[in-house]
């Protein structure tokens, strides 16, 4: 572990050593030490804070759920909601061992805050003791805002700003402590070089697994995402590691705290690339005590509900058939291709009602069926139609002197030869049928596309071999979003979402992002990602644009340049290929500089065996560092090297397998297409060139790969590495 570099200056009873650090040398009579008196404070009230906690919990635990007496239905609900209700607060209550219960503190100027005291130790949640009085203040409350907020010339009535240093079993290990009020006269005004300091050591601690919670260093820039209102929906365009999904994060907490009522009606959802990056972010909300928002990808969340459900779904398909399935034209290839079902009459009806027979011409149902086009959905454009051709009837009834009222004209809706002319004018359709048809029928495809698809077009778009029918079909991933789409143009899709988090949003396709935009009409949005890391065939490629396929349109752009992640070494070289793959975006900067983290390591011994031991090596190197250790190559390459490094002694966990598998190894191999979202200590990168050559996008995945680091990356390569990357730099 790195010990942090403190800034020269009055600190009052701060540590010279990294406050983060549980192993560092200990003097137990000296400031910060065990014996500390100030410390020995701290970790009695920490002792007291767990014990409130344990308290809260069990009262919560022991307090019984009235339920209300009955077994209709809305008693039934209300009393699953109550019990649900409990089992929630009781989960956001359970003190987790490895997670500190409070990370810093703010002392304000006396009398400024009266209610909680003048000194606030700010936490993950809120906690209290037997009679009401906080202990710890949660990070979300009006009054923690100054601990992200304050600086020497702003102090906002903050005279001292303490961080805490935890060990891994958060046991309170140090603090260090930063003075406000202009009494630190050596303390310097350009940037805060004691925070930052505390910011570097985090971010240094070596990864054992999943995302941690960064809730103790947050950047104001960050912050103020995080803090944004529900509305505006916001965009984070960010540089690798900029912290976005972090913000995304901390943000869905912070509107739960701030909107709990509101969100509750709707829900909140965060939407990213795939399994393995949630289960890589999966413990940050719990830890924020949030437990209740669920984690999913695309086409979890379209497969879950509508006729999608029951299909089977093909795997991958070509890059072409996908960027047109995505491309925002065939929203409009689907409506016309769903309406061409809707035909025009061969003949009226004749309804007869005793001895009385009633006419409605052809023309008259032509007339109806002409004026329901384009003002209502598919399916309810059924019933219309039925309810208009019936009132049709009752006026030739009316005309004879009878007098029928709206159940008459309800039996004749749902009349033989009502139903026989609907379901032949206006047949019912499944959105598999349509989609079937679709890519199974040249013919029907061209109709459809209009002018919307050139002929090439059409063609890349049609299956090569269609299948038997709608029902054997193996829909791709893709056709999910198609059939989704269609399903809201047969019947309206209520989207109740209250919010929705898009984490890696230059990926979606315009198709994906109008299936997502359904499910949040009246909700608003939390979208992240990086132009430069889109990768999909369909990506948008532009924030404007995302936002008019989600049909949001009070929205706010913000870039975010300053990456924590990568040291600037790595970033540099990385931002080597962003005049090829995203010329417009700004160069990234890294927050912290690592000489010596990037390695670029040529192999020029003949052979396989060569590669492998020198990957082997770079491997082991990394190895011998602290934390998480990835491996990274082209998906098709990653089997045979891992057996390769396997066979050199190296042991692996093989990322998409098991949700776990960033937890049981340290080396982890991990495919290309499945890097993004995810970090990790040290990087090892195999051959450049051949993930270049896996997809058309294959620069800007490689950009992923190599921006994946936080202390090392090692590029071993036998191709020539891309133009772009040359003679950066060589091993050291
Ligand atoms: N304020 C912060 N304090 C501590 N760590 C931070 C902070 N901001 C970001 N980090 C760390 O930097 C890393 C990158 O964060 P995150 O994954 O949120 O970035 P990102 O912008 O989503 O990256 P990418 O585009 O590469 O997916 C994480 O380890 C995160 O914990």
């Amino acid at each position: 572990m790195k010990s942090v570099t403190t800034a020269a200056g009055r600190s009052e009873s701060a540590t010279g050593a990294d406050p983060t650090d549980p192993t560092r040398p200990t003097d137990p009579t000296g400031p910060g030490r065990p014996y500390d008196p100030e410390l020995r404070a701290e970790r009695g009230f920490l002792d007291d804070a767990r014990a409130a906690l344990r308290r809260m919990h069990a009262d919560v635990v022991d307090t019984e759920t009235p339920l209300i007496g009955g077994e209709d239905n809305d008693e039934r609900f209300t009393n699953e909601s109550n019990l649900r209700a409990r089992w929630l607060r009781a989960q956001s209550l359970v003190d987790l061992p490895d997670v500190p219960l409070f990370f810093g503190r703010i002392d304000y100027d006396a009398g400024t805050v009266a209610e909680a005291g003048d000194r606030i130790h700010i936490g993950r949640r809120h906690v209290h003791d037997e009679v009401g009085t906080p202990l710890v203040i949660d990070w979300r409350a009006r009054v923690s805002v100054p601990f992200y907020r304050a600086t020497r010339t702003d102090r906002q009535h903050v005279h001292r700003r303490r961080r805490y240093g935890f060990s891994d079993a958060a046991d309170l290990t140090a603090y260090d402590d930063e003075i406000l009020d202009g009494t630190d006269t050596t303390a310097g005004e350009a940037g805060d070089p004691r925070a930052d300091a505390f910011l570097r050591a985090v971010i240094e601690r070596p990864r054992t697994g999943p995302m941690r919670d960064i809730v103790a260093t947050i950047q104001p820039e960050q912050d103020d995402l995080v803090r944004a209102p529900l509305q505006p929906s916001i965009c984070v365009q960010g540089a690798p590691g900029t912290g976005k999904t972090a913000i995304g994060l901390h943000r869905i907490a912070y509107l739960l705290y701030t909107e709990r009522e509101r969100l509750r009606r709707g829900g909140v959802v965060i939407v990213g690339p795939n399994r393995s990056f949630l289960s890589y972010i999966r413990k940050v909300l719990p830890a924020l005590g949030e437990v209740d928002v669920r984690q999913t990808t695309v086409e979890e969340l379209l497969g879950q509900t509508g006729t999608a459900n029951a299909v089977g779904t093909a795997g991958t398909e070509d890059p072409r058939a996908e960027q047109l399935k995505g491309d925002a034209r065939m929203a409009a290839v689907l409506l016309r291709a769903l309406w061409t079902y809707v035909g025009t009459p061969a003949e009226g009806i004749l309804y007869t009602k005793g001895s009385n027979r009633y006419r409605v011409h052809d023309y008259a149902v032509a007339e109806i069926v002409e004026s329901l086009r384009g003002t209502t959905r598919y399916a309810p454009g059924r019933n219309s139609l039925a309810q208009r051709i019936a009132h049709e009837v009752l006026v030739l009834m009316e005309r004879r002197g009878e007098s029928p009222d709206d159940r008459v004209q309800n039996a004749v809706a749902r009349s033989r030869p009502v139903k026989v002319l609907v379901d032949q004018v206006w047949p019912k359709v499944t959105p598999e049928q349509v989609l079937f048809r679709l890519l199974s029928d040249a013919a029907f495809l061209e109709l459809a596309a209009g002018t919307d698809l050139t002929e090439d077009e059409r063609i890349a778009l049609a299956w090569r071999k269609p299948p038997r029918s709608a029902k054997s079909a193996k829909w791709s991933p893709a056709d999910l979003v198609l059939l989704d789409e269609l399903t809201d143009l047969i019947e309206r899709r209520a989207g109740s979402l209250g919010h929705l988090v898009v984490d890696e949003a230059q990926d979606l396709s315009a198709m994906q992002l109008r299936a997502l935009g359904r499910r949040c009409r009246t909700g608003s949005a939390t979208v992240l990602g990086d132009l430069a890391q889109a990768t999909s065939p369909a990506t948008t490629g532009s924030w404007e644009q995302v936002f008019e396929h989600l049909e949001m349109h009070d929205t706010r752009l913000v870039e975010l340049e300053r990456g924590f992640r990568v040291p600037g070494e790595i970033i540099d070289f990385a931002a080597r290929l962003l005049p090829t793959i995203a010329p417009a975006l700004g160069r990234p900067t890294g927050f912290r500089s690592l000489p010596g983290a990037l390695r670029v390591i040529p192999v020029t011994s003949a052979g396989r065996q060569g590669f492998l031991d020198s990957l082997a090596d770079a491997c082991r190197n990394a190895l011998g560092g602290e934390g998480s250790v990835a491996m990274i190559a082209a998906d098709a390459d990653v089997d045979e090297l891992r057996a390769g490094l396997l066979d050199r002694g190296l042991p692996s966990a093989l990322l998409g397998g098991a949700d776990d598998a960033m937890e049981t190894d340290r080396l982890v191999c991990v495919p290309a297409m499945l890097a993004k979202g995810l970090e990790f200590d040290a990087v090892v990168v195999a051959e450049p060139a051949g993930i270049v050559a896996a997809e058309p996008r294959g620069l800007a995945r490689l950009y992923v790969v190599l921006t994946r680091a936080v202390t090392s990356l090692h590029v071993v390569h036998a191709e020539p590495l891309p133009a772009e990357l040359r003679g950066a730099a060589t091993a050291g």
